[in-house]
């Protein structure tokens, strides 16, 4: 456990702390909203998990919150604790209260019967030595206007609507179509509250950075049903040629083929516009498939959710595997030494949603050696770990055993959360 500066002591935060909490991290990230961004954002902060580095004269120092997420995993679900809001004051950096708060985020997490924690990193230097793996990649492309798409039969028969967002009107329907369109897929967390549903859909002012305010593109089938929603904003730009706008997509699913084609149709065909930026995206998204020329496509590939596995065989039996594999995993893990040691991983009969696993100490021979932090970055099946071997982050130590463990970790839908917690 990391000491506190004398003095100091973690303490649970309730709502009625709710300024002083909220004033480290505008401190910690330098912003500071105004108020009508607070009225209209609803407060999505979990007020029976926020924590926070009390100073001995009272005032808090460092805070930080956790979401109850049941994160999508290979074939199957897992209690998770989502971190977020981490935040130390300028002034009480580097003194250790994030690694303090860490070890306390960690044993209420297991305490609560979460076996993952998962987070999206600030900074990449941050969250590795805590034995989180970045364990998801997203894609964001820029593509010009009037890319071709291949065709996708029932595409035309499928209508579009462009409206303003609205809150009150959009927030189901936004929520419906994200938790069908990411069904199967690793790392598709899905908003739990109503607060975090309807946070998507806001739009103060203040986050139009010069923009139009936020619109909504969905597309129905027949009967009406919405299948596919883009939230999106143009924002007028004049240049010699004439109309250069972008389009600006803050989120972009769809349930199937068809409504890809027509919401993509749509968005890239948009009057005045010039270039349409993609918004996070899995690396398997269906508009890169569709797209006849992906070369004119400008990618950003980026680290999307990291994973943490706190209680190491109960996050490895909550997933499903692709392959059969019986393995004997020897794990470090400095910071929760319970998962450190030799682990065998023997699966069972598949079922329709992949090979179960059992998991159990040992102390057979290794056949792979790795960090806590590896077996987080593979855990959602969408880093191998070949890959991670052959950057020397994973040995082999039985030859002939990483590539079948790699493919039995493998996951066939690459793993992504399509928005920021
Ligand atoms: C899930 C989320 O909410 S992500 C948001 C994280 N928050 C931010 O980025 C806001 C701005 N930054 C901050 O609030 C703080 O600087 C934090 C939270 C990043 C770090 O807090 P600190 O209390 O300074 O961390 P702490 O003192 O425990 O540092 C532990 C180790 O991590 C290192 N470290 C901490 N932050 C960083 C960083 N941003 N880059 C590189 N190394 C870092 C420290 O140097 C230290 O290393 P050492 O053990 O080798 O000495």
């Amino acid at each position: 456990m990391t000491p506190l500066p004398p003095g100091y002591r973690t303490v649970a935060v309730p709502h009625d702390r709710k300024r002083e909490f909220v004033a480290v991290d505008h401190l910690a990230f330098a912003f500071e909203p105004d108020e009508k961004t607070s009225e209209i954002v609803p407060d999505q902060l979990p007020w029976d998990r926020t924590a926070a580095v009390e100073r001995p004269d009272g005032t808090l120092a460092a805070v930080h919150a956790s979401y109850d997420f049941d994160l999508p995993v290979p074939g199957g679900e897992v209690a998770c604790s989502g971190l977020t809001w981490v935040g130390v004051r300028p002034d009480e950096r580097r003194r250790g209260l994030l690694s303090a708060m860490i070890d306390f985020h960690f044993a209420r997490s297991l305490e609560r019967g979460e076996p993952v924690s998962a987070l999206f990193a600030a900074e990449m230097a941050i969250y590795g030595r805590f034995g989180y793996g970045a364990a998801a990649h997203d894609v964001r492309v820029k593509i010009p206007r009037g890319a071709k798409l291949r065709d996708v039969p029932g595409s035309e028969s499928l209508t579009v609507r462009f409206d303003s967002a609205d809150p009150d009107k959009h927030t189901d329907l936004v929520h419906a179509v994200h938790v069908a369109a990411g069904a199967g897929r690793p790392g598709w967390v899905t908003r739990p509250t109503d607060a975090m549903r309807r946070g998507r859909v806001v739009d103060p002012p203040a986050w139009r950075d010069g923009g139009e305010p936020l619109r909504i593109v969905t597309v129905h089938d027949e009967a009406g049903d919405p299948r596919a929603y883009a939230l999106l904003r143009r924002k007028e730009t004049w240049a010699d040629p004439g109309p250069r706008y972008p389009v600006l997509i803050r989120e972009a699913v769809a349930t199937d083929a068809a409504a890809a084609h027509r919401l993509w149709s749509f968005v890239l065909d948009l009057d005045l516009t010039a270039e349409v930026s993609s918004g996070m995206l899995p690396a398997d998204d269906p508009l890169l498939g569709l797209l006849v020329d992906p070369r004119g496509a400008v990618p950003r590939i980026a680290d999307n959710i990291w994973v943490r596995l706190l209680d190491l065989p109960a996050a490895l039996t909550a997933r499903r595997y692709s392959a059969p594999v019986d393995l004997v995993l020897e794990v470090t893990d400095a910071r929760l030494p319970a998962n450190a040691g030799r682990w065998r991983l023997t699966t069972g009969e598949a079922g329709a949603d992949g090979y179960p696993a059992e998991v159990a100490t040992t102390d057979d021979e290794p056949d792979l050696r790795l960090d806590v932090r590896e077996l987080g970055a593979a855990y959602l099946g969408g880093r191998s770990l070949a890959a991670l071997a052959s950057a020397g982050l994973v040995t082999e130590v039985t030859p002939g055993t990483l590539l079948p463990a790699a493919a039995a970790f493998g996951w066939p839908l690459a793993p992504v959360c399509s928005w920021v917690f």
